[in-house]
């Protein structure tokens, strides 16, 4: 199978490794400093279970590449437009892409009912440029659990144990394309199910990054210290009760083990996604994981002060960074 994943960063490069690992015939988007040395020296994972090596083809261009079997994007949400106005040479007519990134996705509300039916979100897709240039019937959602830094150019450090990924389709129907993908993902070493209930999934991650993402980048600690204080671990209890609240408001029932988070969270030295981008000063996923979630939030008449205030903050943060 011929795969290749968009954006060569923490998660990109861990689930490129993987799906070399897996036997699928692997090839980047990648960029800068990451290109330079994934093609002079290769992808290197370093994970708890020992350190995985890669070479897949790498370039700027994907016109090198050619048209995929699959395509998976692994970019920030605020890197998504120019990624829709690129992709085009990698796609043939039914080539899926798989959108594995934290939040709301830009194709949340293809095939819903009711009151979000043919929404579409401009914070996260301006204009519609995702929704033309690549379309709601190629995205594969991508749910994935796996605390990853990029920590030199090629390198990439693995916090999790286990690193998980789950797969499904917008409409909820069963698919063979997922199914192909998550075999090759789960002979590559990744725990991956297909779900037809791919929005309680999204949700169901949501809620740690509700929990810990503002926290960290307000405190820029990572999880572990952040957690070490007793008041931030009610808010990050309160935020998470406020995030499956909003979930279930929007008819995702889910009902997530709160003390097992914590716990997890409470242990890991990883720092947020979030956190790393507001360290390297770059663009941060506010819309993706909380601008939009509180719109969705209102329209479910479902409360969330907690995430309000903190989203508040993080806005005026990201305002500051840009104007020093
Ligand atoms: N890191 C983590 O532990 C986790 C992250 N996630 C989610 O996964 C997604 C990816 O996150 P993560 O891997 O951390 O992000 P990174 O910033 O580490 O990686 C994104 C990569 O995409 C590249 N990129 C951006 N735009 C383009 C473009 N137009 N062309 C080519 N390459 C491009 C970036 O290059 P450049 O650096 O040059 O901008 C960077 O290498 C996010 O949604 C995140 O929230 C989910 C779970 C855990
Ligand atoms: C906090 C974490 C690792 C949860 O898996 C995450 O999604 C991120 O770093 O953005």
């Amino acid at each position: 199978m011929k795969v290749c994943v968009y954006g060569a960063g923490a998660i990109g490069c861990h689930v490129a490794a993987r799906l070399v690992s897996g036997g699928a015939d692997v090839s980047v988007v990648a960029r800068g400093s990451q290109l330079a040395a994934i093609r002079e020296q290769g992808l290197r994972v370093e994970t708890p279970d020992g350190t995985l090596t890669a070479h897949p083809r790498a370039s700027d261009d994907p016109a090198d590449l050619g048209p995929q079997d699959a395509v998976l994007v692994t970019v920030k949400a605020p890197a998504l437009t120019a990624v829709a106005a690129a992709i085009a040479p990698l796609l043939r007519p039914d080539t899926p892409v798989v959108f594995v990134m934290n939040g709301i996705p830009w194709w949340y509300c293809h095939g819903l009912k009711g009151d979000l039916a043919g929404r579409q979100f401009a914070e996260i897709d301006p204009d519609g440029i995702v929704w033309r240039h690549i379309g709601p019937e190629r995205a594969v959602g991508g749910v994935v659990y796996s605390s990853c830094t990029v920590t030199a150019p090629g390198t990439v450090r693995v916090l999790s144990a286990k690193s998980r990924i789950i797969l499904g389709e917008p409409t909820g129907e069963g698919s063979s394309r997922a199914a192909a993908l998550a075999a090759i993902l789960r002979a590559g070493g990744f725990v991956c199910e297909v779900t037809d209930q791919i929005r309680d999934a999204i949700w169901t991650k949501l809620a740690w990054n509700i929990a810990t993402g503002p926290i960290c980048a307000l405190a820029r600690a990572p999880m572990n210290v952040a957690l070490a204080d007793p008041t931030v671990e009610a808010a990050v209890r309160a935020l998470l009760a406020e995030g499956i609240a909003i979930a279930r408001g929007l008819g995702c029932m889910i009902a997530p083990d709160i003390d097992a988070i914590v716990k997890a969270v409470r242990s890991s030295p990883h720092k947020p996604s979030i956190l790393q981008d507001l360290e390297l000063g770059r663009p941060m996923e506010i819309d993706a994981l909380y601008t939009i979630p509180l719109a969705l939030a209102e329209m479910a008449s479902v409360p969330a002060p907690t995430l309000g205030l903190l989203t508040a903050l993080l806005r005026l943060q990201a305002q500051q960074g840009r104007q020093q």
